[in-house]
């Protein structure tokens, strides 16, 4: 890369994803691995005449903000590296300014794009998730890509180039002690790696096959008591239903417990990813949704259960909760977690298809509803509130998507009566919100 591509820059305010915005002949240009505040040099990585906006990498700081820390992990670490791999972008900012960091970001796309004004609204501040007070060590779930090499690797924010790693401080110390970074992957497209976080011990390696019979070579390389399993890439996977998943050692699933209830989790279903997740947001859900005896509940994007079986267990078997999954593998996981509970029904379907029947059969008292990153449907918004559904609890992981769903919901007649952040996804960019809906 050319000096050309290299400019000084003053780091002006944090945005959404994880970037500082600064300014460069009238252009807006947005700067990873920096700190607002800082002076510094910034290798461009996307500069096209023609683009509104431009993006670079912080190469080296030129006056430092008094919030930087040494990066704890060299390959995400953009002065040490042209390509910092992605999963640590805030890696080197303090931890406590992290979450200052995030908590403008939040307050930023609620006035933006949620309409709330700043003045009135005490937006809030992003609480500590239980854990290691280094914010290392909470990932239970890690996903990774395999080089040409056939070794373990990561890849960068908009790059596809692969970064060989042999160790990854934020995975739970049980993923890292199975050596998984020395075996050889060669015929194997992607390696996911979970371990449970009810014995913080058993770990399940699940391995995308790209060549038939590559799961049981790399098996064989893992220690005992590893459980492996492959899914064959029929154009899908085991969580949407196309792949096929095989157990080659021990099980094809892992066993979690969340406030004395047990969860059963197959291979690539989802399960949240810190290891205090599934008890912060079951709480705080439980706490806010406050479901009572006899009511009717919709718990939407429900995945294995989580919110669905203490709701259903609150209800009791005079109300009724409805468990919304469109994932086939991870509905499936649901029923099995749901069995034997009389007051739950099982649903698998996209929630903007099946919520319409469900809430004209049922007279929901309240919904539940953790989306992915991309929030809502507007279908799903206009359907609640065409119902009689009087409290929504919404458990997001993207203030954007969030912001523009309160924005929704608060112009057909709801109010945010309270929303926290947590700050399950240390030494990166991204919070967790929980947030509840009143009907006006
Ligand atoms: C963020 S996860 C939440 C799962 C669960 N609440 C938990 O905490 O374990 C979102 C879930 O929504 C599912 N999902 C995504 N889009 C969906 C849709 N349109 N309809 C139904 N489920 C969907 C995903 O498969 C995933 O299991």
């Amino acid at each position: 890369m050319t000096e050309s591509n290299l400019l000084t820059l003053d780091l002006g305010p944090i945005a959404h994803g994880g970037h500082t915005v600064a300014r460069h002949d009238g252009r807006v240009i947005f700067v990873r691995h920096g700190v607002p505040g800082e002076v510094v040099r910034v290798r461009l990585t996307e500069n096209e005449e023609s683009a509104k906006f431009w993006r670079g990498d912080v190469a080296e700081v030129l006056e430092p903000s008094e919030h930087r820390v040494p990066h704890f992990w060299e390959p995400a670490d953009a002065l040490a590296h042209r390509d910092p791999v992605g999963g640590a972008e805030f890696g080197h900012i303090s931890l406590p300014f992290q979450r200052e960091l995030k908590a403008r970001v939040f307050a930023e796309q609620l006035t933006r794009l949620g309409g709330l004004n700043a003045e009135e609204n005490n937006f809030p501040q992003v609480q500590f998730a239980l854990g290691r007070e280094d914010g290392l060590g909470w990932r239970t779930r890690m996903s990774y890509s395999v080089d040409p090499e056939g070794r373990l690797a990561m890849s960068g924010f908009r790059s596809n180039k692969l970064t060989a790693i042999s160790q990854m401080p934020l995975a739970h110390p049980a993923i890292e002690a199975t050596g998984l970074y020395g075996v050889d992957y060669t015929g194997i497209d992607r390696v996911e790696a979970a371990v449970s976080s009810k014995d913080d011990a058993t770990v399940l390696i699940l391995l995308a096959e790209a060549r038939p019979g590559a799961a049981k070579r790399v098996a064989r390389q893992l220690p005992e008591g590893v459980n492996v399993a492959a899914f064959s890439q029929s154009g899908g996977s085991a969580a949407d239903g196309r792949g096929a998943l095989q157990a080659i050692a021990g099980r094809s699933w892992l066993s979690e417990e969340v406030l004395g209830e047990e969860f059963r989790i197959t291979g690539e279903g989802f399960w949240q990813v810190h290891r205090a997740a599934a008890a912060t947001l079951s709480e705080r859900v439980l706490e806010l949704a406050k479901p009572q005896p006899g009511e009717q509940i919709a718990d939407l994007y429900a995945g294995a259960g989580l919110f669905s079986l203490p709701l259903a267990r609150a209800v009791g078997q005079e109300g009724r909760v409805f468990s919304i999954e469109g994932a086939p593998g991870t509905h499936a996981d649901a029923k099995k977690n749901l069995r034997g509970i009389s007051q739950a029904t099982v649903i698998r379907g996209r929630v903007e298809r099946v919520l319409r029947q469900v809430a004209r059969d049922a007279a929901l008292d309240a919904v539940v509803l953790d989306p992915p990153r991309a929030g809502i449907d507007k279908s799903v918004a206009a359907e609640l509130a065409s119902s009689a559904v009087q409290r929504i609890c919404y458990v997001s992981c993207d203030p954007a998507s969030f912001a523009r769903d309160v924005s929704r919901l608060t112009a057909r007649g709801y109010e945010l009566a309270h929303v926290e952040i947590h700050d399950l996804y240390p030494h990166t960019h991204h919070m967790e919100s929980v947030a509840l809906f009143v009907r006006r």
